[in-house]
């Protein structure tokens, strides 16, 4: 067993960490990390706890430490870090001395020899980690994942760009509140209502889709060449991330062929069956009315994203749109983590 630690753990990704790590064959949580208010406390007394399962026992009396490395026990050999970004900044590079870190934060996303990794779209961008402990003189290393709307919509993506030739994408987002963390959205904002406006939510799913579609070239990651816009809105959705998607190719297409590259799309954690893989990590529904984020959200164990409504685009050329869900919390923040440290494990370790 490889011993995990949890940075951010009393909080909205820090306990969906604890959840889907609970019986994971290969890693056992032993260390658990908070903000002041929490340290010295059992993790129980300090966690109001929000998933729907029960607390697993195995966690209740492990006490929570400060967010330092040094309060970090020897035997952690990976830290899953969901702090707030601002913090992550500073302190998962300290991590990142002796731990190889996890990061669901967006703080070094997309930067010079940290890979940014979905290991079903870009797994060779893990050999970026040679350069980082270099460049560093770290015994670590981080790995972050993407932002969740881009994780769900550059899953859907990936078949498409690696079968036809893309020339335009747009997508429109309904993204549930507990993207935000618990006291993100006041209920008076939403309950009711629409918040047509996500901060830095749109530039985030442009930039690093194109980024994950690109190519590594074994020191630098070429951005995928064609264009994408976003538009990003909150729902009263608790989990699960809708986005309406429009494509255009350069070339005619068959629409069928389009929904037969997605449904039949695997990747490396499938030939690895790593524990957290789903065995389909896009599923494709012909159902009018699906998907739906309280019916879909939860497709693959949290882990897959489902597409439905395909349909050609009748009022643009070569152009076909979808609607997807993803699970925000799980494959868009805590699995994907925990499938990149699986794969790290696989690979690296
Ligand atoms: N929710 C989601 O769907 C997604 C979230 N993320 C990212 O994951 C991260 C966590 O989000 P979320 O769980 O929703 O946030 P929460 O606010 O629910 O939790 C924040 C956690 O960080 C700890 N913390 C806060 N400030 C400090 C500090 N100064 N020092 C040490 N620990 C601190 C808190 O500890 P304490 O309880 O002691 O205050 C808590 O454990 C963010 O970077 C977010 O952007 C990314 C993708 C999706
Ligand atoms: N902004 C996302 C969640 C999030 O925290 O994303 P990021 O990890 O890119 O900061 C949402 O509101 O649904």
């Amino acid at each position: 067993m490889v011993n995990v630690g949890v940075l951010g753990a009393t909080g909205m990704v820090g306990q969906r960490f604890i959840q889907l790590l609970e019986n994971h064959p290969d890693f056992e949580v032993t260390a658990l990390a908070a903000s002041s208010r929490s340290a010295g406390k059992r993790y129980e007394d300090a966690t109001t706890w929000y998933m729907n399962n029960e607390m697993p026992e195995s966690v209740k009396d492990i006490e929570v430490i400060e967010t330092t490395p040094e309060a970090m026990d020897n035997d952690v050999d990976i830290v899953f870090s969901s702090l707030p970004a601002d913090f992550a900044l500073t302190v998962e590079k300290a991590y990142a001395k002796d731990y190889v870190v996890a990061s669901n934060a967006s703080a070094h996303r997309m930067k010079k020899n940290i890979p940014l990794v979905i290991p079903e779209v870009n797994p060779e961008c893990l050999d970026m980690i040679d350069a980082q402990q270099k460049e560093n003189d770290w015994d670590g290393f981080i790995v972050t994942n993407p932002n969740c709307s881009t994780i769900a919509l550059a899953l859907t993506l990936k078949p498409i760009v690696d079968n036809f030739n893309v020339n335009s994408v747009r997508v429109s987002t309904m993204q549930a509140v507990s993207g935000a963390g618990y006291n993100g959205v006041p209920s008076m904002a939403i309950i009711d209502n629409l918040v047509p406006y996500i901060g830095g939510e749109e530039e985030k799913m442009e930039s690093e889709s194109l980024y994950l579609l690109g190519k590594f070239d074994g020191s630098d990651v070429i951005n995928a060449d064609f264009k994408l816009s976003a538009s990003c809105h909150r729902v009263p959705v608790i989990d699960g991330h809708t986005e309406a998607v429009f494509i255009e190719l350069d070339d005619k297409f068959d629409i069928d062929d389009v929904a037969d590259k997605m449904a039949n799309f695997k990747g490396l954690p499938q030939e690895l069956n790593l524990f957290s893989a789903p065995e389909n990590p896009v599923i494709v529904k012909n159902e009018n009315d699906r998907p739906q984020p309280r019916m879909d959200r939860n497709a693959g164990n949290g882990m897959a994203v489902t597409v439905g409504r395909l349909r050609e685009d009748q009022a643009f050329d070569n152009s076909f749109k979808y609607v997807l869900v993803g699970h925000n919390t799980v494959r868009g923040a805590a699995g994907a983590s925990i499938l990149n440290a699986e794969l790290i494990n696989d690979k690296i370790l």
